[in-house]
């Protein structure tokens, strides 16, 4: 299973646009891929919080319709970030969308935990309120978006949902990228799934971005790095890894839910 992540930057010199068509054609070049995948709100700019209101789109909406359009020419499926959307009764979510070689919607994923604490975000957006997973021909694929890295218990829940291998589009802050690293390859270990995190580069609303999209095997291994700036990382995946290391090494039969999470249960 062939994997890319495609580092856009997020510098403000260009409009959401001319974003759209500069991501489609590079996801036009990812003929052979099976999987492409792009970061967290690339059309607008992860910390870009005053345009949050005015490129607000529906899940169908623009970006949809270009990266749609782009995911049938390559014929790959395409985790295409995530955009601002707009639900009808006037929310604004963070939501992700996956879109099937056909072009179809295949899933969505409104990010669960917000990120910013009494700012941004965390006050401008509504919570998601439930969990995603998009079965691919090889592995089903559990979603989950920048700030939710930091929550174990959700990739725990795609996991028992079935995930095998996780898509963390971000928009992560060069000054934390040492949690970055960490976090992507420890959700690998614990889970015994596969990592694809892809984050942006350049510079959105003084935010200088880390870059560095990673992918980790099930064993914690990192295939592959980017750099800061805008890159490509093509990386070969192999789907019977995912089971093989949890047979061979079974820690999440050894789970206690009983004893220490009795309501996960219920
Ligand atoms: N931007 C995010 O969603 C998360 C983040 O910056 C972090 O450090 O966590």
């Amino acid at each position: 299973m062939r994997a890319s992540l495609i580092q856009i930057a997020a510098d403000p010199d260009e409009t959401a646009n001319s974003r759209r068509q500069r991501a489609a054609s590079l996801v036009r070049e990812q003929r052979g891929a099976d999987l492409v995948v792009l970061p967290e709100l690339w059309p607008v700019g992860a910390f870009a919080y005053q345009s949050f209101e005015d490129e607000a789109e529906t899940p169908a909406g623009p970006t949809y319709e270009v990266m749609a359009e782009a995911a049938r020419d390559a014929g790959v499926w395409l985790h295409a970030g995530s955009i601002v959307e707009r639900d009808p009764d006037g929310t604004l979510y963070n939501t992700s969308l996956v879109i099937s070689p056909t072009g179809d919607l295949a899933g969505t994923y409104r990010k669960i935990h917000r990120f910013g604490f009494d700012k941004g975000e965390a006050v401008m957006m509504g919570a998601g309120a439930d969990l995603a997973t998009v079965a691919l021909p090889e592995l089903t694929i559990g979603l989950a978006t920048c700030y939710d890295l930091r929550f174990p218990e959700l990739f725990r829940g795609l996991v028992d949902a079935g995930a095998g291998l996780f898509v963390v589009p971000a928009g992560w802050p060069a000054r934390r990228r040492g949690h970055w690293t960490l976090l992507a390859r420890a959700r690998a270990v614990e889970n015994q799934a596969y990592v694809l995190a892809c984050g942006t580069a350049g510079t959105h609303a003084d935010v200088e971005q880390a870059g560095h999209s990673i992918v980790v095997d099930p064993w914690g291994e990192v295939l592959a790095e980017a750099g800061p700036d805008e890159e490509i990382l093509t990386v070969d995946l192999d789907a019977a890894k995912v089971e093989a290391t949890r047979e061979q090494f079974p820690v999440l039969k050894d789970r206690r839910l009983g004893v220490v999470a009795p309501d996960l249960l219920r």
